[in-house]
């Protein structure tokens, strides 16, 4: 009988040595459907072994492009992509499968995607990247979770303005966009540096584009796209989750790779709990926090508290002595670690958006679940940091972001190992 991997560590771990954050999830995901404009070869380095990326990458080899792997570099060739409808059962696997709406309609005129699947945090609607793509000329319908939108005369270069910065919504316009002959203009943007990362493609494939990190972004798109050539930035939540972990058992943890300027509020909200954080360049060195206090948080977009670090946070806060808040004001449903570290013996009550965390001496090991990709980590946190033996289950959610979590805590001392068939996150190296 197949047993389904689990992640197993014993309690009480001090982290110490040095840990490298991987490139970024987030950045990897539109810069991969990126390269559907250009019709050409394009050449990626620290592309991150992620599930998310191999789902990815089996969704673009449906519809038609090659990508394999050489000398550690992902390549993608998209002069043949002839597909422009993705089935449910890829496009249900991430959410970064609505990344293809705005590349597909843009090539093809016409793109047929069901609803993205992804972490389930909240309803996570799309509409405003379908208001986005209507200001382009597109004709969007809705049926039955299949969304069909055509521009049969093609889009054309407009002003979009979002109702709330959405990411990926602001990546799908920032590529139909790089691809049309005109200006198009996006209001109320987001900020994230993936956008950021995703906007320095397009520019090196020829598109003009001014204002990506601000929330006005101007786009002058062309539609003879070059080959890109980009080594995609490193993964500024797994560095998150690397620092909270530090402030839980640094003695110390050195971070190297990450970019310590997407860190800056993280930063100070760490230190104001009372961890100790020495930077030198993109090396960060965290020291665990000795006399932890109680702290407030609240996500926000760029540059805030991700909402993406907010259940890792938690795993901090529930062994601080005194009463911490967290306000998750992103995603309406993203509190399902709260059970599972209550299972471990936090004391951490919900309250509508907010969660009320009752520091306690010291978390306890049990089985749990990962009920999400975040918390998931925060679950991972928390068994390293608890006393006795934690068992995960549901690791394939912490494998979506976390390339080797296991080896990289171990490899800093930390007593963590998994289990079951198809152990290693076993993700599929595609072919040379
Ligand atoms: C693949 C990827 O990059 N995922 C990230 C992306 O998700 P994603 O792009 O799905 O998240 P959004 O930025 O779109 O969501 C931000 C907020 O906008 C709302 N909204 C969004 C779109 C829309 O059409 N209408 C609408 O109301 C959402 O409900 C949410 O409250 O940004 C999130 C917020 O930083 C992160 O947690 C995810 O890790
Ligand atoms: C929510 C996340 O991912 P996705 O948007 O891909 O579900 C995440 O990375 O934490």
């Amino acid at each position: 009988m197949t047993k389904r991997p689990v992640l197993q560590m014993s309690g009480n771990n001090i982290l110490k040595g040095t840990i490298r954050v991987s490139g970024s999830k987030n950045a990897s995901l539109p810069i991969l459907a990126a390269t559907l404009l250009n019709r050409c070869e394009n050449t990626l380095e620290n592309v991150p072994n992620l599930l998310d990326i191999t789902e990815m990458c089996s969704i673009m080899q449906h519809l038609g492009a090659k990508v394999y792997h050489l000398n550690d570099r992902l390549h993608v060739q998209t002069s043949d992509i002839t597909v422009n409808e993705i089935p449910a059962s890829l496009a249900r696997t991430i959410r970064g499968s609505i990344l293809f709406l705005g590349p597909l309609l843009a090539r093809f005129g016409y793109v047929k995607l069901p609803f993205p699947g992804g972490c389930a945090i909240g309803t996570r609607p799309i509409d405003q990247h379908l208001k986005g793509l209507r200001a382009l000329g597109a004709d969007v319908s809705l049926d039955g979770g299949v969304i069909e939108a055509k521009a049969l005369t093609g889009l054309r270069p407009g002003e979009v303005r979002f109702d709330v910065p959405t990411v990926t919504g602001t990546a799908n316009i920032l590529m139909a966009a790089a691809s049309l002959e005109g200006t198009t203009f996006i209001f109320n943007a987001a900020r994230e540096p993936e956008i950021v990362d995703l906007v320095t493609v397009l520019i090196k494939m020829g598109a003009l584009v001014k204002g990506a990190g601000t929330s006005s972004i101007k786009v002058c798109g062309t539609s003879s796209l070059k080959p890109a050539s980009h080594r995609i930035m490193a993964d500024r939540i797994e560095c998150g989750t690397y620092m909270v972990a530090g402030a839980l058992a640094g003695q110390p943890l050195t971070i190297v790779g990450g970019i310590v300027t997407h860190q800056t509020i993280l930063q100070k909200k760490l230190e104001e709990l009372g961890a100790t954080i020495f930077v030198d360049g993109n090396t960060i060195m965290v020291y665990r926090a000795t006399n932890p206090r109680a702290i407030t948080i609240e996500t926000a977009s760029f540059p805030g508290i991700p909402t993406d670090m907010q259940a890792q946070l938690m795993t901090l806060l529930a062994t601080v002595p005194g009463i911490s808040t967290i306000t998750e004001n992103i995603f309406e449903n993203r509190f399902e670690h709260v059970l599972e570290l209550n299972r471990m013996g936090a004391q951490i009550r919900v309250h509508g958006r907010k969660a009320v965390i009752i520091g306690v001496p010291t978390l306890i090991g049990t089985t749990v679940r990962a009920s999400d990709l975040r918390a998931g980590a925060a679950l991972v946190l928390a068994g390293l940091c608890a006393n006795g033996y934690t068992m995960i289950e549901d690791i394939s959610l912490i494998d979506r972001g976390y390339e080797s979590i296991e080896d990289k805590f171990a490899d800093v001392g930390a007593s963590i190992w998994r289990e079951g068939l198809g152990s290693k996150a076993g993700l599929p190296r595609f072919q040379e």
